[in-house]
């Protein structure tokens, strides 16, 4: 499945017994050797009573993360289609809380992704207090960076010109800079004006992808605290645009975008 480009392996994990280890989410994910995705999806029972799935995400790397807002479209549509429910709203369970999924007209799905986290020990990022902006270090050249979590990590930087955005490299370091203990995805967001953003995310365990709503939505928060952005904001990302919406802080970020099949088949594990 993918959800603006970035795609997904998605297994259910309901009505099969699925146990995968690290390395064979790596494997599965490599383009040549594998089958080739961003994120592995794991749609499993759920793990409490007032909820209807548990959704566990592995990046392309074999790393377990929290969020994944691009999957999280992918997998309501995923739970619609096989019949897995039946109900307007699915309550999903994910390693950082609940969020809800919501199908709409021409496969459009908005999902809750839950109030963001802003103080850095729960993002988590190194500093002593909480603030919209924070400078760090790469290589003796110092950035403006706000930390966001939207259940997993994000940091997102403003520049001029997304197209030249130095993703690979400032955004590699970036990735696993020693502030960000657990690693963190990248943004960096181009401000065409308040209500209109581009974004590329450089992704922790995956690289550039096409897209990254968790990031899209950290964005928007990020550029909400600088006072730069409206509350309602189209985001443009390689694989196509998101619509975000965020009242402010005690608020949840509600995130609208397409999730579309690829194909189906069997693999052995
Ligand atoms: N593509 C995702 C985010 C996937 C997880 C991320 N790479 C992480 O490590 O936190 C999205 O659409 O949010």
């Amino acid at each position: 499945m993918h959800g603006l480009g970035n795609d997904f392996m998605v297994i259910d994990a309901i009505s099969q017994h699925v146990h995968i280890r690290p390395e064979q989410v790596k494997r599965l994910s490599d383009r040549h050797f594998g089958i080739g995705f961003d994120q592995l999806l794991l749609v499993e029972p759920p793990g409490q009573p007032d909820v209807d799935f548990r959704y566990r995400i592995f990046n392309a790397d074999g790393s377990e993360v929290e969020q994944c807002g691009n999957g999280a479209r992918c997998f309501a549509l995923y739970v619609s289609e096989k019949k897995l429910v039946n109900k307007p709203v699915i309550r999903v369970q994910t390693a950082k809380g609940v969020i809800e999924l919501k199908l709409g007209e021409e496969g459009l799905v908005t999902v809750d992704m839950g109030k963001p986290r802003l103080t850095p020990a729960d993002i988590p990022f190194l500093a002593e207090a909480p603030a919209p902006t924070y400078q760090i270090d790469v290589q003796g050249v110092q950035y403006d960076i706000s930390a966001v979590s939207m259940g997993n990590p994000h940091g997102v930087l403003v520049i001029d010109d997304v197209l030249t955005a130095p993703l690979e490299s400032v955004g590699a370091t970036l990735e696993s800079h020693e502030r960000f203990p657990e690693r963190a995805n990248i943004g960096f967001m181009e401000i065409v004006h308040p209500g209109f953003v581009k974004l590329r995310v450089f992704e922790r365990g995956a690289g550039e992808t096409m897209a990254c709503g968790s990031g899209a939505c950290a964005a928007v928060v990020a550029g909400r605290l600088r006072g730069l952005l409206d509350s309602r904001v189209e985001v443009k990302l390689p694989g196509g645009n998101l619509r975000i919406q965020w009242d402010g802080e005690g608020h949840p970020v509600l995130m609208e975008g397409p999730a579309a099949f690829v194909f189906e088949g069997q693999v052995r594990l």
